[in-house]
């Protein structure tokens, strides 16, 4: 797949940290709809190339594109606009904030500039079994929970693409299976691309794709 054909792409892109090459010229599309697993041992970069893909930060050399849109070549401005409009992100820590309720964290991406929707948040805190929830403050939710009122907050802008670094780390097995069924469920019903890091091999049947990232290359195994 041409890299302009995706929602979006990494073209070429390296990262140095010091004297540390973390990411080589490395190249990735992501198809609209597509569902991509990356794998990867602890340290090889995941979390820096998503923040790359995330336009959290910017490569040393190569381009991010998103939706055919070179980001390099944004404002900042619009560059964050790109960003809380086609990317949806749940971080590895979560981060969500801690003096706003679980339901104004997840309705953050539309208080700051999204279209409007709270319905639609709503329907996902309850999809995500997390809207008996909603009032309360994340210092009061289990680790479990954050992560869900997170994924609900990825996908409040109905984002092109979502980026989840370990969305099920802090999840029993059951808990696991029902979260990433529900990821999935969304993810098929608004038609939204999902890259997800994860080192639990259960998962990797429920993706189309997987790519493996060392020594900065991804290698490519297809599990359809
Ligand atoms: N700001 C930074 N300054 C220096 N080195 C960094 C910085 N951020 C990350 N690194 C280094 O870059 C490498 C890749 O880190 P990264 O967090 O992307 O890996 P990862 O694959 O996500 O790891 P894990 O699976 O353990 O979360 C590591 O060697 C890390 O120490």
């Amino acid at each position: 797949m041409n890299a302009a054909d995706s929602v979006l792409a990494a073209d070429a892109v390296s990262v140095r940290r010091g004297d540390q090459s973390i990411l080589d010229e490395l190249s990735l599309s992501i198809p609209a709809g597509s569902r991509t697993l990356v794998r990867g041992p602890s340290g090889s970069g995941k979390t820096t190339l998503f923040s790359i893909l995330g336009l959290l930060d910017t490569p040393d050399e190569g381009h991010v594109l998103v939706d055919g849109t070179d980001a390099s070549s944004l404002s900042e401005r619009r560059r964050a606009r790109l960003r809380r409009d086609a990317i949806g992100f749940v971080f590895q820590d979560f981060q969500l904030v801690p003096d706003l309720t679980a339901r104004e964290n997840a309705l953050l991406p539309q208080t700051h500039g999204g279209e409007r929707d709270p319905d639609w948040v709503d329907e996902l805190l309850e999809t995500l079994a997390v809207a008996d929830r909603a009032d309360r403050y994340p210092a009061t939710l289990s680790g479990g929970e954050k992560q869900r009122v997170a994924i609900a907050r990825a996908l409040a802008n109905r984002p092109d693409v979502v980026l989840a670094d370990e969305p099920t780390g802090q999840l029993d097995p059951e808990t696991t299976e029902r979260v990433t069924g529900l990821l999935l469920d969304v993810h098929d019903s608004a038609d939204t691309a999902l890259v997800t890091i994860s080192h639990d091999p259960s998962l990797a049947s429920l993706f189309e794709r997987t790519v493996t990232l060392r020594n900065g290359q991804l290698s490519e195994t297809s599990s359809a």
